[in-house]
Parts: structure tokens; sequence; C-alpha cells
């Protein structure tokens, strides 16, 4: 009933000439039937992406937004400017952009509003740190930051969201969580939704697993009853290893 997503977050790699080849080396593959293939990549490369990858089925997001549709916001990138390229997810709330860049789950919960306005598919990211897992503290944290995402949405809206459930200790590090540890956290999750709006509601909003996730091990991520996709950096780098991700996930 929820379609598997499978989301590629580049982060700050690749120039457009290597988005390009990238474009190139995937075309015809990293598609699969009942599977839905997303590259969130750097701004500049945008305009390149969504126009190789036109008729592939391979859908493009960008990796954060600005809350206001425009202003004086020096270097900063709205929503609406995004929907122009045809864009149709974006990243929201990624702990990155959390840690480095001051977001909290009130500029989170504006974004997810500017993606909504501008008919962009919010992905947001939630997670706890290391030392929140070990003081027992992950559901907590995970709670507040949906609750802080979602505030405000109709049920209709919170419906389309997708939530990266991104334990921060996982990220680039290789320690993945386990797939019962992390299905455990994605249903938790489920039931704040659920809390929030209805069970119904919350059966068909998407959750992901994003942390260490690679060819080997998203198999069994899929086959949790919870997880209905990852959020991949590292993996999400190479042709074969993104479409083998994608086959992964069938
Ligand atoms: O942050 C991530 C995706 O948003 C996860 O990154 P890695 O897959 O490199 O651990």
């Amino acid at each position: 009933m929820r379609t598997p997503i499978i989301a590629g977050n580049w982060k700050m790699f690749k120039t457009v000439s290597e988005t390009l080849a990238f474009a190139e080396a995937v075309k015809g593959k990293a598609v699969v039937e009942g599977v839905e293939t997303v590259i969130c990549a750097p701004f500049t490369n945008l305009p390149a992406l969504t126009e190789a990858v036109k008729g592939t089925g391979i859908k493009v997001g960008a990796q954060n937004l600005h809350f206001e549709d425009n202003g004086a916001f020096t270097g900063e990138i709205s929503g609406v400017m995004l929907k122009e390229l045809g864009v149709d997810y974006v990243i929201i709330g990624h702990s990155e952009r959390r840690q480095y860049f001051g977001e909290t789950d009130e500029i989170v919960n504006k974004k997810v509003a500017a993606a909504f306005r501008n008919d962009l598919t919010p992905i947001v990211c939630v997670g706890e740190k290391l030392e929140e897992r070990e003081a027992d503290q992950t559901k907590d944290v995970c709670k507040v930051q949906t609750e802080g995402a979602f505030k405000g949405l109709s049920k209709e809206e919170a419906a389309k969201v997708v939530v990266a459930y991104e334990p921060i200790w996982a990220i680039g590090t290789g320690k993945s969580s386990t797939a019962s540890d992390a299905n455990e956290v994605t249903s938790y999750i489920r039931t704040v939704l659920a809390d929030l709006y209805d069970q119904a509601t919350a059966d068909v909003i998407r959750i992901q697993y994003g942390g260490s996730v690679k060819p080997e091990n998203v198999t069994e991520y899929m086959g949790q009853s919870d997880i209905d996709g990852a959020l991949v950096g590292g993996a999400s780098l190479q042709p074969d290893s993104f479409t083998a991700l994608v086959e992964g996930a069938k």
C-alpha cells in the first residue's frame, strides 16, 4: 500500500559534468516497477539533472529550500525557484542542516509549509544523536521533531510527507542501526503520526530509514514492517551502487 522510495542524498558532492555522467550511467537503470527513485542533488546541478532524467522515471529532489518564496535573503533558494526547474522533492531538516546551520523544529515546520505552497514533496528528517540514544531518549527526540515538522499540516498534506528516520550516529559512519532497531523507531514514529491525525493517515505516510544504507543491507531494511525506503548518502554517489540500492528495494 505504501510505495517504497529510495532517495539518494548527494550532499555537497558532484559538479554539473559529474552529474551528467551519472545520469548517463543510470539511464535505463535505477528504475524498478513499484519503487520510486529520487536523486537529491546540489542546487547548481538541478537544471542539468532534471533535464537529463526526463522520461527515465527518476525524480529529482533538492536538499534544502528557504521558507519564504522570495525576498532579501542573500544566497538562499526558494520553493518557487525549485518548482520551475521541475524538482519534485525537497529534503528538509537533515541533521547536517540542524547541526551546522542552526535549523530548529520551527524552521523545519516553516520549510515544510513552503514545500507544500510550491507543490514539492517534503522528505522530513528526524533522528537522535548518540548521547540521546545512550540516554534512552530516541523516541522522545523523534516525537518532538515529528510533531514540530507536521504542525499545521492538514491530513491530506500529512499523507504526502515522506519522513526519513536517520539516527545521527549512523550517518556516514558505517555503523548502521540494526533493521529491527530501526523498525522499532519507525513504527513508533507512525504511532506519533496516528495520534496527530488518525491511523488511516499514519498508515499511508512513508517512513524511510537513513544511515549507512548500502546495497548489501538495503533488503534487510526493506523487509521491515514500517520501513518504506531509504535515504542514502555515500552509497548513492556511484551509479552501480545506486542502481543496486533501487533493485534491492523491490
Ligand atoms: O545522511 C544520510 C542521508 O541523508 C545518510 O548518509 P550515509 O548513507 O552516507 O550514511
